[in-house]
């Protein structure tokens, strides 16, 4: 007997299916239903404004929220990082798979790290936590790059590079990695150097919150450690009052004494979008076991950042 397949939600851009399809294959292998992708174009796919302009949160998101909301997809897959931080009540955060490499990367020419660019290297990106923490690195370091405002997806992005428009450009390795194009990565940046998106590298899984049978079976695809971690970084970022286009980096990992988890960190960071003046803080707790205690966390270490000056950093908008 075929069992009617399950209607997958996803924006047409190459990241978009690549992460639909990967999960698509995980759903159908759980749920043992064929599972059936429905495009559907964002508002952020088609604006050809830098995304800082359109202001607000989630425009890759909304048409894809309004699609389940309309009962025409039954599911759709997020990056996480792209999702506003309050959730709608009519959805539900069924799942939050593994985390990929958090981390972002720099696509150079000449297979170019961060450290070798020269003296006004052009280094695209539009985000200004990117361009806040590179150019603070840069301050600390002696170099001398400038940011330029870059807008398209990542093939574009790297079209750039390679036609010598730029000597750089920013992405995240997990974009890079699900779409296969992980190879040409010259430089992966250690969070040290730049802290992550809050939710980075990981994807949000998203149903109707009164399909209690589908969040069951979407249920299995979710990692509880992942979860808390971006539950963690974007309690930081709803406290801080930032939006996704905010200069707020956040990751939470796991401390462990050899294969035991100890506890949770969680970092933050603020800045200017010329890496001027920084707030950078970190809390360790316990792993937290609830919702309830990982927004905590979040909200402990937004009030630390905030009492040192952060919200005076955040004012700034893009170009
Ligand atoms: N800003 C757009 C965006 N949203 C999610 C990813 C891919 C990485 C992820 O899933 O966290 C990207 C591209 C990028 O930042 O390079």
């Amino acid at each position: 007997m075929t069992e009617k397949a399950l209607r997958l939600g996803t924006r047409r851009s190459k990241l978009a299916m690549a992460q639909s399809g990967q999960v698509a294959e995980a759903v159908s292998q759980v749920t043992g239903r064929p599972v059936e992708l429905v495009e559907i174009t964002t508002y952020g796919d088609v604006s050809r404004e830098h995304l800082a302009q359109i202001g607000g949160t989630g425009v890759f998101v909304t048409a894809l929220r309004d699609a389940l909301l309309r009962g025409e997809v039954d599911f759709a897959v997020h990056s996480l990082k792209d999702l506003p931080t309050t959730q709608p009540e009519a959805l539900a955060l069924a799942a939050v798979p593994p985390r990929e490499d958090p981390r972002d990367v720099i696509v150079a020419r000449d297979a170019l790290k961060l450290t070798d660019l020269p003296r006004g290297a052009r280094v695209g990106t539009g985000s200004p936590r990117r361009m806040a923490q590179l150019n603070a690195f840069a301050r600390g370091h002696g170099l001398d790059i400038e940011t330029v405002p870059v807008r398209g997806n990542v093939d574009t992005r790297i079209g750039y590079v390679r036609t010598g428009e730029f000597d750089a450009v920013v992405l995240a390795a997990a974009g890079l990695h699900r779409i296969g194009r992980i190879d040409e990565v010259t430089d992966f940046l250690s969070v040290d150097t730049v802290l992550p998106a809050p939710g980075q590298g990981a994807l949000a899984i998203e149903c109707a919150a009164d399909n209690a049978d589908l969040i069951a079976v979407l249920g299995e695809l979710d990692d509880p450690f992942t979860r808390a971690a971006v539950t963690a970084e974007r309690s930081l970022l709803a406290a801080l009052e930032a939006g996704c286009s905010a200069p707020v980096g956040a990751l939470a990992d796991l401390l462990a004494d050899g294969q035991i988890v100890k506890e949770m960190r969680l970092r933050g960071v603020v800045g200017t979008t010329d890496g001027t003046r920084m707030v950078q803080l970190s809390t360790t707790g316990p792993v937290p076991e609830t919702h309830d205690r990982a927004v905590a966390l979040g909200r402990e270490l937004a009030a630390e950042m905030l009492a040192q000056g952060a919200a005076g950093l955040m004012g700034e908008r893009a170009q």
